[in-house]
């Protein structure tokens, strides 16, 4: 388990990362989100001991980072592009590690071969495309067995297929009762990947909830409707005690009602139909509501967003 108390980073007048309290939990993918300049990076530094708090505390386990007996067996990371050396092959630099943190020399093999990195191990790092290279920093990250892992960002710069194992070795690792932490500014991702989800903007949290609440409040379904005749449309759904609004281009979306309820009632009355389309309002915009929301938030108020007040902006937002 990650715990955050009041956790707070200033870098002479900016505020990085402001009073974050959550804790991240074993047996599943957490995800932390928010977008670039959020404070992400900052946070997942200072929960390893390389950044130091101006104000709070984080604990891994309970205890400080520098602190901790044998780090890498606790927790381990990946951050930013890790400093490989060019020459060495990625069996040496593992090796290194390993000798340099008391882990037996077997563990190499077995990282090597989780990443799928077996066949290739003997080869310089400097030859390795970015994959490669994010899965050398996987390894690195697994070599001491940690119970706690995190990851900056992992499926950067990753082709499909890289992003597909990615996303199946952290629910595996999840599943395996460990502590997953990921970064992401992509909500897409996340929602494929993460069970639970901490979102912050401008070092803030804004979110710290399960991902099936955060799908269920944000997944809105309506319907978009086009006639010709919008006034007597809106006049025939309104007598069925339909409510529509109209959404400025000549659209309007009905909430509450299916397409093939609004089809038939457009039929009896021989109205002409354009447009007749269920829409699912997609995570992407809620999170980007979310996160926009923030910025004009902090603006005006020094008080955290809620939880709730996401959920709810979303659909006043809407209305
Ligand atoms: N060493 C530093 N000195 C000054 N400002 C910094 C430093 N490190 C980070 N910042 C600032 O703190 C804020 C948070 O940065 P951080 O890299 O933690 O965000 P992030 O959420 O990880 O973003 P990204 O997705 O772009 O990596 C940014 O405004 C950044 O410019």
């Amino acid at each position: 388990m990650i715990e955050l108390e009041g956790l707070t980073k200033r870098y002479g007048e900016k505020v990085a990362v402001n009073n974050l309290t959550f804790a991240v939990r074993p047996g599943i993918v957490t995800g932390f989100l928010g977008p670039n300049g959020a404070g992400k990076s900052t946070t997942m530094r200072m929960i390893l001991g390389l950044d130091r708090p101006t104000a709070g505390d984080v604990r891994i386990d309970g205890t400080h980072y520098d602190r901790l007996k044998d780090p890498l067996t606790s927790i381990g990371a990946l951050l930013e592009a890790k400093g490989v050396h060019p020459g060495r092959s990625a069996y040496h630099h593992l090796l290194c590690l390993a000798q340099s943190n008391g882990i037996p020399a077997r563990r190499v093999h077995e990282v090597l071969d989780t990443v799928g990195l077996s066949a290739v191990a003997r080869k310089k790092a400097k030859g390795f495309s970015l994959g490669m290279g994010q899965r050398l920093g996987i390894a690195a990250a697994l070599l001491g067995d940690p119970r706690i892992l995190m990851f900056d960002e992992p499926v950067n710069g990753l082709d499909p297929e890289g992003i597909h194992w990615i996303r199946t070795l952290m629910k595996s690792l999840a599943a395996q009762g460990r502590t997953v932490f990921v970064s992401s500014h992509l909500m897409s991702e996340m929602a494929l990947t993460a069970d639970h989800l901490v979102v912050i903007g401008q070092g803030r949290l804004l979110a710290d909830t399960s991902m099936a609440e955060f799908i269920q409040r944000n997944s809105r379904s309506y319907v978009r409707v086009r006639s010709p005749e919008r006034e007597r449309l809106l006049d025939v759904l309104h007598g069925a005690g339909i409510t529509a609004v109209e959404n400025g281009n000549g659209t309007l979306e009905v909430d509450g009602s299916k397409a093939e309820h609004i089809g038939e009632l457009a039929a009896r009355h021989q109205l002409v139909l354009h447009e007749l389309s269920p829409q699912q309002a997609s995570l992407e915009e809620a999170f980007m509501r979310l996160t926009a929301e923030s910025v004009e938030y902090h603006a005006h108020s020094d008080t955290p967003a809620s939880a709730e007040r996401w959920g709810d902006g979303w659909k006043e937002g809407r209305a």
